[in-house]
């Protein structure tokens, strides 16, 4: 969505990136679920990226789904072929090492990755209509411990989500309830990616993850410990790296937000380059909401004298050309 950043920009090290405690928007208190809601605020009107604490996630899950994801990478190619993204009418399962490309103009993303989303039968009729990412997911066959895993984390990251989305709902001044009919029925997606090391000889450009924004609601990410991942700072043109802290997530806004609020919340551009010698390995979970739900400028996001900078769009539509844009 954003205009290309310069690549060559100057690079920092520097955490810059705020660490916000969420465990209160679980309190029964609407005033602590308030400061939450505050902080917030803060940190979506800056750069759209923070560390999210206290999401009470377990640690155990955490570390099955990191174990699950590296036993799924280290499988012979046949073997990840057999459950290939294209044998899926709903882009689920596997993606090849260089499948997409995020950044216009760049080399193909060094990453391989794995879809999955919300199971549906084939029967249903979501899926018998036809509708965009509806269907089942491709499971590997011979890693038993898999499945129940990304199982239990989609569903424990659902429901961050939705809890998340109302504490963006306070941030905004908004009835804590104004996204609950967009988390309805979402058309969310977890992605497990496998980064190897950058390679000297490389193409020019190439990198793990080309520069983009995301395309959805609410990204919520877990990294290993390798770091790469890096969150551009429009103001000073520079890219911070946002080095993994033990125990959270971090969370970025993708352009439905940046389109409901008009700009005033930015879908900031990251990427991701491994230049660590290591192998690196991460899970994204993108929160997506209902695929019939038509993302307009929230009116209070409107200052005196602004016009929205976009049309509505229902979340079906904005997904499917985005991934028309990055997988030609
Ligand atoms: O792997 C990462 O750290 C980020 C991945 C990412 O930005 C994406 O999949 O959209
Ligand atoms: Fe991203």
């Amino acid at each position: 969505m954003s205009a290309q950043a310069p690549l060559a920009a100057r690079q920092i090290d520097t955490a810059a990136l705020p660490v916000v405690n969420v465990s209160d928007l679980s309190s029964s208190d609407p005033a602590r679920r308030q400061a939450v809601g505050e902080t917030l605020r803060r940190a979506c009107l800056d750069k759209g990226f923070f560390y999210c604490a206290g999401h009470g996630v377990p640690q155990g899950l955490i570390d099955t789904v990191f174990a699950e994801t590296k036993a799924l990478f280290a499988q012979p190619t046949e073997k990840k072929m057999a459950i290939e993204k294209s044998l899926s009418r709903c882009n689920r399962g596997y993606e090849v090492l260089g499948g997409q490309t995020l950044e216009a103009g760049a080399p193909p993303d060094r990453k391989e990755g794995f879809y999955i989303g919300v199971e549906l039968p084939e029967d249903d009729p979501r899926v018998e209509a036809g509708r965009f990412n509806r269907g089942p997911n491709q499971w590997p066959d011979d890693l038993p411990g898999f499945r129940p895993a990304m199982v239990a984390y989609f569903a424990a990251l659902q429901e961050l989500g939705s809890r998340l989305m109302r504490g963006l709902a306070l941030s905004l001044d908004l009835d804590e309830s104004f996204f609950t009919p967009y988390c309805r029925d979402p058309l969310t997606t977890l992605r497990l990616l496998h980064y190897p090391p950058q390679r000297a000889d490389a193409e020019e450009g190439e990198k793990g993850a080309g520069a983009h924004t995301d395309f959805g609601g609410l990204t919520i990410l877990l990294q290993d410990q390798v770091g790469g991942l890096q969150v551009y700072d429009e103001e000073g043109e520079f890219w911070i790296h946002a080095d993994p802290i033990p125990g959270t997530f971090v969370c970025n806004l993708g352009d439905l937000i940046q389109r409901w609020t008009n700009r005033r919340y930015r879908s900031n551009l990251h990427r991701v380059v491994n230049a660590s010698g290591r192998e690196r390995y991460s899970v994204p979970f993108f929160h997506v909401g209902n695929p019939d739900y038509e993302v307009r400028c929230i009116p209070t996001c409107l200052k005196e004298g602004d016009v929205p900078l976009y049309a509505p769009i229902t979340v079906e539509e904005h997904l499917q050309a985005m991934y028309r844009k990055t997988y030609a």
